[in-house]
C-alpha cells in the first residue's frame, strides 16, 4: 500500500477497527477513509454505493459488523445473520464495482467445525457442524469468505480473508450481558473489587479452553498481512496459546486484585470445548504476536479504568 493510497477503515470506532486505524497512522498514511454507523449505515445498499463512488477508496479493511459474546450471538440470533450478511454483501460488492485494489475480510475463529481435530487448521472450514450458540454468526462469516473467493475466482479481484482468535484490548465492549468473557470479567471483578463483594460467578463450566490476541497485535499482522498476501482461502491469525475459562478467570482475578472466591454458574452456556487456532501458516510468513496474556490483561485493565 503506498502512503498516499485511500484506506477505508471500515469499523475505525471498535475494538479491530481503531487498532487498525491507530496502525496506519503510526505506519503514515496520509488518506484514511472513516464513518461512523450514524454516518454510513452499511447495511444500506445505496448509502455504501454512493460511498464507493465518491469516495473510491483503493483498499478496504473490512473491520464492521455486528459483534458479541456467547450470549448475545445465541439471543440476537436473527440479527448477527442478517446484520453481517448485509454489511458484508454491501462492502465486498461495491468493492469489487468501483475498482477496489485490495480488500480484506475479517472473519473469526467459530467458521470452523465445533469438533474438529485441534489445532484448527485453515483447511478444516466446511467438514462438519458447527457450534449452534453462534452458528448463524458463523454463516454469514463462512459466506465472506466465500464471497471474497468468489470475487477472486471470477473478476480477479484481491480480496482476502483472515480469521481471527478471540481478541481483547483498548475500545472493547464491556456490557455485562453482550460482552465477550474477557472484558465481562474485567468488569465483574473490579466492580467486586469496589464493592468488597466476595464471590465472583463465572459463566459456564470454566473448562471450555479459549485462545486470546490484543487487538493491536491483530492490527499488526492485518498490516503485515495486506502487504504481503495474496491467496485465496483464509489464513488463522492468533497466538497458537490457549488456557481454560477458569485459568483465565483466576488471572484477571490476580490483575485486578480481587481477593474473594470465584464460583461458576453451569446454566450458562459453555459454547465450543476448545477452538485452538493452528497458526503455522501465519508463523511461516514470518509473523508472531508480540503482546502475552497478563501484559494485554494490564494493558486492557487500565483502559477499562480510564474509561469507567
Ligand atoms: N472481538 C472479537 O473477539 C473478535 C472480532 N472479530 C471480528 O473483528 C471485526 C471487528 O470486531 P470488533 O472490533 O471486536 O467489534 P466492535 O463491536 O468493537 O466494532 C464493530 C464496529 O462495526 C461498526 N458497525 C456495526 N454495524 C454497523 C453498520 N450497520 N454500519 C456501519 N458500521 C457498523 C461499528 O461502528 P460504530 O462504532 O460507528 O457504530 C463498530 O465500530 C468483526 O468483523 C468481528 O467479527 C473476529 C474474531 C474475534
Ligand atoms: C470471538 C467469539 O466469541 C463468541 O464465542 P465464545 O468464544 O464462546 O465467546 P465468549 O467470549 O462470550 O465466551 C467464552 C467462554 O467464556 C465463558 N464465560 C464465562 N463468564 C463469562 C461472561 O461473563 N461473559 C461471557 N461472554 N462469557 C463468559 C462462556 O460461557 C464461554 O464458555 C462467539 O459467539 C463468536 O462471536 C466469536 O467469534
Amino acid at each position: 500500500m503506498e502512503k498516499s493510497a485511500k484506506i477505508y477503515v471500515a469499523g475505525h470506532r471498535g475494538m479491530v477497527g481503531s487498532a487498525i486505524y491507530r496502525k496506519l497512522q503510526n505506519e503514515g498514511f496520509l488518506q484514511i477513509i472513516t464513518r461512523t454507523s450514524a454516518e454510513l449505515d452499511l447495511r444500506n445498499q445505496q448509502a455504501v454505493e454512493e460511498f464507493f463512488d465518491t469516495e473510491k477508496p483503493d483498499y478496504v479493511f473490512l473491520a464492521a459488523a455486528k459483534v458479541g459474546g456467547i450470549i448475545a450471538n445465541n439471543t440476537y440470533r436473527a440479527d448477527f445473520l442478517f446484520e453481517n450478511l448485509a454489511i458484508q454483501n454491501n462492502v465486498i460488492h461495491q468493492s469489487y464495482k468501483t475498482g477496489v485494489k485490495k480488500l480484506m475480510f475479517l472473519g473469526s475463529s467459530c467458521i470452523y467445525p465445533k469438533l474438529a481435530p485441534k489445532p484448527l487448521k485453515e483447511d478444516y472450514l466446511l467438514t462438519g457442524l458447527l457450534e449452534e450458540t453462534n452458528e448463524p454468526y458463523a454463516i454469514a462469516k463462512i459466506a465472506g469468505i466465500k464471497m471474497c473467493d468468489a470475487y477472486r475466482a471470477q473478476y480477479g479481484c484481491n480480496f482476502i480473508s483472515v480469521m481471527p482468535t478471540n481478541l481483547y484490548g483498548y475500545n472493547d465492549n464491556y456490557h455485562p450481558q453482550n460482552s465477550h468473557v474477557l472484558p465481562a470479567l474485567i468488569r465483574r471483578f473490579d466492580e467486586a473489587k469496589k464493592s468488597n463483594a466476595n464471590e465472583v460467578l463465572i459463566w459456564g463450566t470454566g473448562t471450555p479452553m479459549r485462545e486470546f490476541l490484543f487487538a493491536d497485535d491483530l492490527a499488526d499482522a492485518c498490516y503485515f498481512l495486506m502487504q504481503t498476501y495474496n491467496e485465496p482461502n483464509l489464513i488463522n491469525i492468533g497466538t497458537g496459546e490457549d488456557l481454560t475459562i477458569k485459568d483465565l478467570a483466576l488471572l484477571i482475578q490476580k490483575v485486578v486484585g480481587f481477593k474473594g472466591n470465584i464460583t461458576f454458574d453451569s446454566s450458562k452456556p459453555d459454547g465450543t470445548p476448545r477452538k485452538l487456532m493452528d497458526v503455522s501458516k501465519l508463523h511461516a510468513l514470518g509473523w508472531k504476536h508480540q503482546i502475552e496474556l497478563e501484559e494485554g490483561l494490564n494493558l486492557a485493565y487500565q483502559d477499562y479504568l480510564n474509561k469507567h
